[in-house]
């Protein structure tokens, strides 16, 4: 028998494009489950009700759960969704959105089957395509400054102009503009506004202030 921790959550379906939710999406890394609220809190306080939740570590589940219950008024996603295994397990734990780093078929197909928009990431032109033949047009450019940057993405522009991104890795809040003027940037990723040391120090409001920039960004 599971215990209530373990019963599905069920996810609020989001209306409209993840990419326009806001201009910068969190990209978070949580090692502490009791720091799940608090930082949802923070960004929605902030001005960002969205947060990608990586599952880098054994709480994210967990604090993915925390969130979806606790704090209905944030879109919460998932992050460093790697196999089809996952992507369920991150649906029944409440996320409402899905963001891959990469996109081979089986996964392509795996996160389809959760029914919830998703996410997944491309770093070439034949990725671009291949994700679009499979029917999606949003997904992630990554890891995008270390794959050519602002500058890449606005090459593909006229080129698959179907196709729009949410760049993420190594953005920063000086670097975000470039890539938020481009027409085929609906957000940017970044993990800059829940840093390690901003955690650890469970400094709220760094949390909220930091939000706050990334949301006047745009
Ligand atoms: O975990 C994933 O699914 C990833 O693909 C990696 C993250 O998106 C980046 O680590 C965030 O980028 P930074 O802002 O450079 O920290």
């Amino acid at each position: 028998m599971s215990s209530p921790s373990e019963a599905p959550v069920r996810p609020v379906p989001h209306q409209g494009s993840v990419l326009d939710v806001v201009p910068v999406m969190p990209v978070v890394v949580l090692e502490r489950l009791e720091h799940a609220v608090p930082v949802a809190r923070a960004l929605v306080a902030g001005g960002l009700p969205a947060i990608e939740l990586t599952l880098r570590t054994e709480v994210a589940l967990e604090a993915l759960r925390a969130i979806a219950t606790e704090v209905p008024e944030i879109l919460v996603g998932a992050g460093t969704i790697l196999s089809p295994a996952q992507a369920q397990e991150a649906r029944d734990a409440g996320a409402r959105f899905l963001v891959s780093p990469g996109a081979t078929p089986a996964l392509l197909a795996g996160m389809l089957d959760t029914g919830l928009p998703f996410l997944p990431g491309t770093a070439t032109v034949s990725e671009v395509l291949a994700v679009l033949e499979a029917g999606v047009t949003e997904m992630k450019f990554f890891p995008a400054e270390a794959s050519g940057g602002a500058p890449y993405l606005k090459s593909l522009a006229s080129p698959v102009p179907t196709a729009r991104f949410c760049p993420t890795g190594g953005i920063t809040a000086a670097s975000a503009p470039a890539y938020l003027a481009l027409p085929n940037v609906g957000c940017v990723g970044g993990s800059w506004l829940t840093p390690a040391d901003v955690l650890a120090a469970e400094d709220w409001g760094r949390v909220e202030t930091l939000a706050r920039e990334a949301a006047a960004l745009r």
